[in-house]
């Protein structure tokens, strides 16, 4: 329940809990939340900080995740996703939509929208997912003059660099970039697509401020838990396209059986009730807010 029923939180807010929520002891799980009905369920179960992945918002849209949204579109997205939930967001904004400028711009939109961190990228456009091949970074000086330019405009932002260097130019010039990112002024680090226990450790032990770990799915990176990345020394592990994944699974099931049988039946043990819905929704206290709608009374099998 949020935004008119109850009280928003301020940006500054909203980037002070996500900064205390990476520095409590526990690793800081962050499931991905493409529309801000994910992000409902996912607070309902217990998670503290949500993430809108560029791939899932972009897949959301029936688009490839190569790049070529901009910076407002993403912010609409991420301000429903915060009115709804009222949890720190860490948003992905790719290579910053452009070149320094651009990321200027960026930085101001998202503080607007009430952001509370966001994850920029070495990428040069068009930009591809971290765990394909034929990558091509911007130099150090470029992302360093984003990073900077990140937190003049806006420095209540939390910013997570992101490095794709790994599987372009190897492990230790995605340790030497990721120095500068944080001289540069980066509160944390995502070194992208690593692909062994080995080298989360290795890198954990180059670099002193908090560090991202990605568990995409059908990545380069297998399937550790976030124990084992705590342990290793990572404070953060996002679940970028899961939400938009299942989702997805999850349509093409029922609407194969529609077509199929004419009827979705066999599928109402695994959808949300209009109970449930509502109580996700908070439909009842909206409801409250005008006496002129009678309430609604659902039977318990709705
Ligand atoms: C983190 C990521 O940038 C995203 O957009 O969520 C993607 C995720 C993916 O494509 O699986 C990535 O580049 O890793």
């Amino acid at each position: 329940m949020a935004w008119i029923v109850d009280q928003p939180r301020t940006q500054k807010e909203l980037a002070e809990e996500f900064a205390s929520l990476v520095s409590a002891d526990s690793i800081l799980q962050i499931p991905g939340a493409h529309d801000p009905m994910a992000g409902l369920v996912a607070k309902e179960a217990g998670f503290l900080s949500l993430y809108l992945s560029g791939a899932a918002y972009t897949a959301s849209r029936g688009l490839p995740d190569l790049g070529f949204i901009t910076s407002n579109e993403v912010a609409e997205r991420a301000r429903d996703i915060i009115r709804a939930t009222n949890l720190p967001l860490l948003v992905d904004i790719d290579t910053g939509f452009g070149g320094v400028l651009n990321v200027a711009r960026t930085a101001a939109e998202m503080v607007e929208a009430k952001i509370a961190a966001v994850q920029i990228e070495d990428q040069q456009l068009p930009k591809k997912c971290g765990h394909l091949n034929g990558k091509r970074l911007v130099s150090t000086e470029e992302m360093v003059q984003k990073i900077r330019a990140i937190k003049k405009v806006a420095p209540t932002l939390y910013v997570v660099a992101r490095t794709d260097a790994r599987g372009v130019e190897g492990k230790q010039e995605a340790r030497d970039r990721s120095l500068a990112y944080v001289e540069a002024g980066a509160d944390a680090i995502f070194p992208e697509a690593l692909e062994g226990a080995d080298e989360f450790k290795w890198f954990s032990n180059q670099l002193s401020v908090p560090l991202l770990a990605n568990m995409t799915e059908f990545g380069k990176t297998p399937y550790f838990t976030a124990d084992e990345f705590s342990q290793w020394g990572f404070d953060m592990v996002i679940y970028p396209v899961t939400s938009m994944r299942v989702a997805a699974k999850a349509y093409e099931m029922v609407f194969t059986e529609i077509k199929e049988q004419g009827t979705q039946k066999e599928s109402l043990e695994r959808m949300q009730k209009r109970s449930e819905l509502y109580s996700t929704i908070s439909y009842n206290q909206f409801e409250e807010l005008d006496q002129q709608i009678a309430k609604t009374i659902l039977s318990k099998d709705q």
